[in-house]
């Protein structure tokens, strides 16, 4: 399928505050641009050469804005390209506590704050309720990589809880995968709620200066689509998934006050969000042949979300204080060097062949049912619709033997099967048949080819020879008609091919 160059969409969000800076941060009236401001550090002498204005355009600045309007915005156009057969990925970025988990997840105080997960999920079931040419099933995966492990935050769900398979990032040809993460059949929007409390419940959380229940980790929540249409004879079958995704938060330490296993754990947050920015610039450059996504196991699980066939996301959270400002700059440099990555959605489809022999052969066995139906209604109650038996093949070359012996006038056709079976036993019994005549023929006469005009012609003297001398002792024996008779000869003779 051919595929169209699309750049990745960068949104920012803004954290509702009532330290907003506004002397700092200021949007431009299009709500696409953010422009930064920071004065002068006095202390640091007038001249210096330290800037102190920055502008960044993006797809949309989100402030002051609820839930509902952010998922319009940034998730509902990509939620119905999945549903279509495009594979989707929506990434939350930016420093600990600017509203990352909030706009993924939401606030369960109220269900308006509900975030891009449970709206993303209830998008989809309602599409499928739509549905009425289609068979779509819904399968849901929670993936969480802590310290460069990678966790399956549904493991619980299995029955046997953890799962015992060593886990591990795969590259193939489909698309990159997690081998050992266990992914849930989900059949209304319910169960799949379930697993993402489920998830969220198992999730590892912290608290710090900037946030009470801070996330430790970078959390992977898709949702896989299958759809299977009948197209003609064939069944069509769209798979895509939708990858919403909750990076841990940046930190500064000096701000966390982070010690023992919280600090150990910004530590491998720092890292690899540094991993992911590394790649970031490195796609952004058309010259780059080699893209490191290997060296940690987030940018190795975002692979295709970042530079595949994929429709990406990005939500850059920031913090309105001025005491924020550096992190904020930071985040908005990531969310800018976002959007120069081009990636090629494609739809998805693959043609089932053993889905198609089991749907053919349950629209045959449908079919047969009807036209049973269609003949009991008119008294046709003997004809059957099942491949002929051998006794009815020989039944079928008795009555042909007996048509072309001219003992019966007409063959019976009782349906489409019987008259096919007619034309399968007629042909051979005719070339039988023509076979048998020339071979007589052959015995009796010499037969020439009518393209062979050389004996042709040779066969034509012979005859006119044998022609001439009948005449001639025609003559010889009557005497009568004598002057006719001559003519004739002189005619033939001079008809005589010279060879
Ligand atoms: N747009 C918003 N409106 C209202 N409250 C918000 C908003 N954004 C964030 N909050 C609140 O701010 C707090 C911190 O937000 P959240 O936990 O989402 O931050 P985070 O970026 O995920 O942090 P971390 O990286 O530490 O996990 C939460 O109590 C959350 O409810």
């Amino acid at each position: 399928m051919h595929a169209v160059e699309k750049k990745v969409r960068a949104f920012v969000r803004v954290k509702p505050t009532a330290q907003f800076a506004q002397d700092v941060i200021k949007f431009g009236p299009d709500n696409k641009s953010i422009d930064i401001y920071i004065k002068k550090d006095a202390k640091k002498g007038v001249v210096n050469n330290k800037q102190t204005d920055w502008s960044f355009k993006l797809d949309g600045v989100l402030h002051n804005t609820s839930q509902e309007l952010m998922y319009e915005t940034v998730a509902k156009k990509l939620v119905s390209e999945a549903l279509i057969g495009y594979n989707g990925t929506i990434m939350c970025y930016g420093q600990t506590g600017a509203g990352k988990t909030y706009t993924m997840t939401g606030a369960t105080a109220e269900y308006r704050h509900r975030g891009i997960i449970p709206r993303a999920v209830q998008q989809v079931f309602k599409a499928i309720a739509r549905a009425v040419d289609s068979f779509i099933t819904v399968r849901i995966s929670y993936l969480e990589i802590y310290n460069e492990t990678l966790c399956d935050l549904l493991s619980t769900m299995t029955g046997s809880g953890a799962s015992d398979v060593q886990m591990a990032i795969v590259d193939c040809p489909q698309g990159v995968y997690v081998k050992g993460l266990s992914i849930h059949p989900v059949s209304d929007e319910e169960d799949a709620l379930n697993l993402l409390f489920e998830g969220e419940t198992n999730r590892v959380i912290a608290e710090h200066t900037l946030n009470k229940n801070s996330s430790r980790s970078h959390c992977i929540f898709t949702i896989y689509i299958e759809s299977r249409f009948r197209v003609l004879s064939d069944v069509r079958c769209i798979n895509s998934k939708i990858n919403l995704i909750d990076l841990a938060g940046s930190e500064r330490l000096s701000k966390t006050g982070s010690e023992g296993r919280v600090l150990k754990e910004a530590a491998y947050i720092n890292k690899s969000l540094s991993f992911l920015e590394q790649i970031i610039i490195a796609l952004a450059d058309p010259k780059r042949e080699h893209i490191p996504f290997r060296q940690s196991k987030l940018t190795h699980v975002l692979k295709d979300s970042l530079g595949g066939k994929c429709n990406t996301v990005l939500v850059a959270n920031i913090c309105g204080e001025a005491l924020h400002v550096e992190e904020t700059l930071s985040s908005l440099r990531f969310a800018t060097r976002m959007k120069w990555i081009t990636t090629e959605p494609v739809i998805n489809v693959t043609y089932d062949s053993e889905g198609t022999v089991k749907a053919l052969e349950k629209e045959i066995s449908l079919l047969k049912q009807e036209l049973a139906m269609h003949d009991s209604l008119v008294n046709r109650s003997l004809v059957t619709y099942d491949p002929l038996t051998d006794v009815q093949l020989a039944e079928i070359k008795s009555q042909i033997h007996k048509y072309l012996q001219g003992t019966i006038d007409e063959i019976e056709v009782s349906s489409f099967l019987s008259r096919k079976g007619l034309i399968f036993c007629f042909h051979p019994i005719l070339f039988q048949g023509r076979n048998e005549v020339e071979t007589r023929l052959r015995s009796k006469y010499v037969l020439i080819d009518k393209n062979d005009f050389a004996t042709i012609a040779a066969a034509q003297k012979v005859m006119a020879v044998l022609n001439f001398s009948a005449l001639q002792s025609e003559l010889r024996n009557t005497g009568v008609m004598r002057e006719c008779t001559e003519q004739r000869c002189t005619h033939l003779q001079s008809s005589i091919p010279v060879s």
